[in-house]
């Protein structure tokens, strides 16, 4: 059986090979959350020729500074055109990347978002189901090539389409979470087999065993993420890279104070948007794996309204489950779909297994606890591994001086502003200045209440 034949949800009790839902029907394919085959890498119509030799050169734009005049210049083009999910999603990359370029390639952000972009960017995004901006699958799920004989989990063979810098350093930062995400993939079919075991048939080889696959797979994407060092430079990183991953809220002090006008020309018309930046904060398979185990996230990211004009509002929500919207839809839904299958994940099931036993002997109850203990230890110790990557790439860099140029617009807006943290309290002064991520966090208390929820979903009540 291939890993999109892999039965999701069969029916409660019943262990059938017949599935009612696929993993196909949420986008998901055998290279996990990653489409099945390598991104398309031009449009094929000609029609859309003016958008491919924008972002060809787009580095060399940014550099000269002339990508502005370049996408002010542009037709509209329609969307009507685009034919395939792959098409539609080659389509939102391009917009994206010029999308982001225009508002932070100048020596003064862009408030004001041109309709060449807006309008077909809308378009797309709304099919898409995710926000008009420069998301985790913009620029990492739908933006990698490697050679046809090799996998994307190899991070060595592969590199990024589409970069605002042109540098190594920005194709790499890319990559090692599409390497990530492909290394993870054979963990959500496993994974999802494994919670069938524990709430239906409760099979306790089957859910130690599957624990123990999900602990030693959470340690090879450690592995991979603390590969980012030997390409990634941090200081090319935080000058240079992250400032245009940046969103377009809670920027006041970069020169957004209402956000982002998106232009949709006719006279004015058009919406003022504060939404998130591009964030690996938006990874579906994390997510997955906090599903997976029950790890409840109440981290807040900050308390400045977002998606102003269209109804929604951050406020009151998890960055968790906030970023969800920065998903692409289907991912979303898969989320949603296995939380509610699945309540409480492992650690419910789990605990209700080792309440009542099941009949299973004390060794197997006790595997099973270990083999959940561990697999909670190993996401927290990967979280431990990516808050130490924190501080190495945005909180130590933040302390020098830029070396390559004058005016760093995004880092601007990270200066310490008192944002408020999840406890109400102001943000910990951890550093002096810099505190907030691309999407606007406070910063290390945020990671660290994070980490500090995934070792707590490892504390079972029952003994
Ligand atoms: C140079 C490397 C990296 C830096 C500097 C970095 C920085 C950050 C920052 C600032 C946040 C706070 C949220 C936000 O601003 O949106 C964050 C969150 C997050 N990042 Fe990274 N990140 C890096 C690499 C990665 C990679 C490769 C992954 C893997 C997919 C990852 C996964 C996450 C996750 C899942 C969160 C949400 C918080 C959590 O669930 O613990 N990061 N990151």
């Amino acid at each position: 059986m291939s890993p999109l034949e892999t039965p999701v949800f069969p029916s409660k009790g019943v262990h059938t090979d017949t599935p009612p839902v696929s993993l196909t029907d949420y986008g998901i394919t055998s290279n996990g959350f990653l489409p099945e085959e390598a991104p398309l890498r031009r449009l094929p119509d000609p029609y859309y020729a003016p958008w491919e030799s924008l972002v060809e050169s787009l580095s060399t734009s940014i550099a000269q500074q002339t990508l502005r005049h370049q996408v002010d210049q542009l037709p509209i083009l329609s969307t009507d055109r685009l034919t395939t999910e792959p098409e539609w999603r080659r389509a939102c990359v391009v917009l994206a990347f010029l999308t982001h370029g225009y508002i932070w390639g100048g020596e003064t952000a862009a408030e004001i978002l041109p309709p060449p972009l807006t309008l077909p960017l809308l378009t797309i995004s709304h099919h898409l189901g995710m926000p008009p901006v420069a998301t985790y699958a913009c620029v990492n799920l739908w933006n990698f090539q490697h050679p046809p004989t090799s996998l994307p989990a190899n991070l060595d063979t592969l590199h990024a389409q589409h970069t605002f810098t042109g540098t190594p350093d920005e194709s790499w930062f890319y990559m090692v979470s599409v390497a990530m995400e492909a290394r993870g993939a054979y963990l959500v079919p496993a994974m999802l087999r494994a919670l069938e075991a524990a709430t239906t048939r409760r099979d306790c080889g089957a859910v130690a065993g599957g624990l123990r696959e999900l602990a030693a797979g959470i340690g090879e994407l450690g592995g991979l993420l603390e590969r980012m060092d030997e390409r990634c430079d941090p200081g090319v990183f935080y000058h240079r890279i992250r400032p245009f991953l940046a969103g377009s809220k809670n920027m006041g002090a970069a020169g957004l104070p209402r956000g982002v006008f998106y232009d949709e020309g006719q006279g004015g018309k058009g919406e003022w948007r504060q939404l998130r930046g591009g964030s690996n904060g938006q990874s579906s398979l994390v997510q997955f794996l906090d599903v997976v185990l029950g790890v409840e996230h109440k981290a807040m990211g900050n308390s400045s309204p977002d998606g102003v004009g269209s109804g929604q509002k951050g406020g009151g929500m998890s960055f968790h489950e906030e970023v969800r919207r920065y998903m692409p839809e289907p991912h979303r839904r898969f989320l949603e779909d296995v939380a509610r299958r699945y309540p409480g994940g492992m650690k419910k099931a789990v605990g209700d297994l080792l309440a009542d036993g099941g009949g299973a002997s004390r060794e197997e109850r006790t595997a099973v606890r270990e083999a959940f203990e561990g697999a909670t230890r190993a996401l927290a110790e990967f979280r431990n591994k990516h808050l130490q990557m924190v501080t190495r790439y945005i909180i130590i860099p933040s302390r020098q001086p830029n070396g390559n140029q004058g005016v760093n617009l995004a880092t601007a807006s990270s200066r310490l502003k008192g944002l408020p943290s999840s406890k109400g309290k102001e943000a910990e002064p951890t550093v002096k200045g810099e505190l907030t991520g691309t999407g606007g966090t406070a910063l290390l208390p945020f990671l660290k209440q994070s980490r500090d929820e995934t070792f707590q979903a490892g504390q079972l009540q029952v003994r």
